[in-house]
């Protein structure tokens, strides 16, 4: 592990470290927050992923994540959306291929090779972040747009893996959504079985969450109608999953609506994460 740049922020330490992955096989970065609670042993991790076309950078500078891990004494850590370099498949679309994880592993030609995204984090990072930062056995996730498909999704997946679940404007029935078909075709194939383990409105109905689930949605969202919240909602009503879901209104896509709910998505899981 490499680091690439350190700085304090809010009494902790905001890091940016590289490796090479085993998963992906290439150069990964990713980017962790320690809270100044870690000085005194392990705390509890939170898992952020981010949508298309970002890094690991974007929610790291505009989310205001920080302040309130460093309130509530989380660490935060950040993936990248995807493999990355010159010998990684990419597309000319925004949304496939680099910066277009979808946190799938990739079965099919040209992504398989790199495209492994959901092993990366659901294994090779956090084994990474666990061995190398002050971070308990106390994980939670949460992400936005393609991130939040990721968080639900992966949550879902892995049992026990993680113990408080959140998502900002998630993209939530992928399935029925061009937010969804074009990559999981792309990076599934064709045979329409093999995504429905990666759409969270059916992993709902299917697998079904242990504890209860934050969403928050903007009512102004450019891109509502890919995101399919409805479906999740009525899947979240259907199997009695506990829920909050919150329709902000006014609210857009961006990071302005993330940073503006930063702070009562680490406060819920920093309420689960404790015990
Ligand atoms: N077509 C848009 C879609 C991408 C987009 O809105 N991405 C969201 C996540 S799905 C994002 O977080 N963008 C990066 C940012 O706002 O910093 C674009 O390329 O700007």
């Amino acid at each position: 592990m490499k680091t690439i740049s350190e700085n304090r922020c809010f009494g902790g330490m905001q890091g940016v470290y590289s490796h090479e992955s085993e998963a992906c096989g290439c150069e990964m970065t990713f980017a962790v927050y320690m809270p100044p609670q870690a000085q005194d042993g392990p705390v509890p991790c939170l898992w952020y992923l981010s949508g298309l076309t970002c890094t690991h950078e974007n929610a790291m500078i505009k989310a205001g994540l920080q302040a309130h891990a460093a309130e509530f004494g989380l660490a935060l850590v950040f993936p990248d959306t995807s493999p990355r370099g010159e010998g990684v498949a990419n597309d000319e679309a925004y949304d496939l291929g680099q910066g277009a994880g979808f946190y799938v592993n990739a079965t099919e030609t040209p992504w398989a090779p790199h495209f492994q995204m959901e092993s990366y984090v659901a294994s090779e990072l956090r084994d990474l972040v666990t061995e190398n930062f002050a971070i308990s056995v106390h994980h939670g996730i949460t992400g936005h747009s393609m991130g939040g498909h990721g968080a639900l999704t992966l949550a879902m997946k892995y049992p026990g893996h993680y113990q408080s679940l959140s998502a900002f404007a998630p993209i939530a029935n992928p399935t029925q959504s061009d937010w969804g078909r074009k990559q999981l075709g792309a990076y599934l194939g064709g045979d329409e079985s093999a995504w429905t383990a990666h759409d969270a409105t059916l992993l709902l109905k299917d697998k079904g969450w242990s504890g209860d689930i934050l969403v928050d949605q903007g009512a102004d969202d450019q891109f509502y109608d890919l995101l399919k919240p409805g479906a999740l909602v009525a899947a979240l009503t259907e199997t009695k999953t506990a829920h909050s879901y919150r329709l902000q209104e006014g609210y857009d896509h961006s990071y302005y609506f993330v940073s503006t709910f930063a702070r009562d998505h680490i406060a819920w899981h920093a309420a689960r994460l404790k015990g």
